[in-house]
């Protein structure tokens, strides 16, 4: 199988954003419920300005906004420059995105912004971490089909069962590349060329290489 994502979506050059399904999705941590009631109410006035509205999700401690053009159900330009809008104004207002954590795959190469959403939740750490993903996981470069240096690292799961710890990075912006071999482990695509390997540590961990397919 090829090594590129199955998804021809672009990758996201957005910080703050990440893919979910057809849109795209960010979440800004609050203080407190004002905070979260300023922030919508000035994108309320930015979507109408552009004439274009997200879904806008207001709880105690966060605002999670959601974005995607109705009229062809995926995500264009207005999705992106809207996207754009709400973290300018999210940054005036002091606030910042979760996920917006310090994740590197190895000490000098850092997880692309829109895709520590992603990494976060196929690692399972806690947002806002500083993790370097290389200390706790096996990982090994390859090369994509454009020549460029690409991660792949290995997630063995032992209390989170694996096929969860997949929905959750689905839902982070993944992308399914592999199954064939689920459950003993699932290939995900982090959206940037990057690559998780989620398999169960149940029998010992299969070796992770650079080749696929990988024995088990
Ligand atoms: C008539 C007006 O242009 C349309 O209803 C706009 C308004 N805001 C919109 N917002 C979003 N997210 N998608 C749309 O297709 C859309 N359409």
């Amino acid at each position: 199988m090829s090594s590129q994502s199955s998804d021809d979506r672009p990758a996201l050059d957005l910080p703050d954003w990440n893919r979910a399904g057809t849109a795209i999705v960010a979440t800004f941590s609050t203080d407190d419920f004002a905070a979260g009631v300023r922030f919508v109410q000035a994108i309320g006035e930015a979507a109408d300005r552009a004439n274009h509205h997200p879904d806008v999700d207001l709880r105690f401690d966060h605002v999670t906004v959601r974005s995607v053009s109705h009229d062809v159900g995926k995500v264009t330009d207005r999705d992106l420059d809207l996207a754009r809008t709400i973290s300018g104004l999210a940054r005036e207002q002091g606030l910042s995105a979760q996920g917006a954590a310090d994740l590197r795959f190895a000490d000098d190469a850092p997880v692309p912004p829109g895709s520590v959403q992603f990494w976060t939740a196929v690692a399972g750490i806690e947002p806002g971490a500083s993790v370097d993903l290389s200390t706790d996981h096996q990982t090994v470069t390859f090369t994509d089909d454009a020549g460029q240096t690409r991660y792949r690292v290995n997630v063995p799961t032992v209390d989170t069962p694996s096929g969860d710890r997949v929905r959750a990075a689905l839902d982070a912006g993944g992308s399914l590349l592999d199954d064939s071999r689920a459950p003993d482990w699932w290939l995900l695509g982090d959206g940037a060329g990057n690559q998780a390997r989620v398999c169960d540590a149940t029998d010992g961990i299969p070796p992770l290489a650079q080749d696929l397919p990988l024995a088990r």
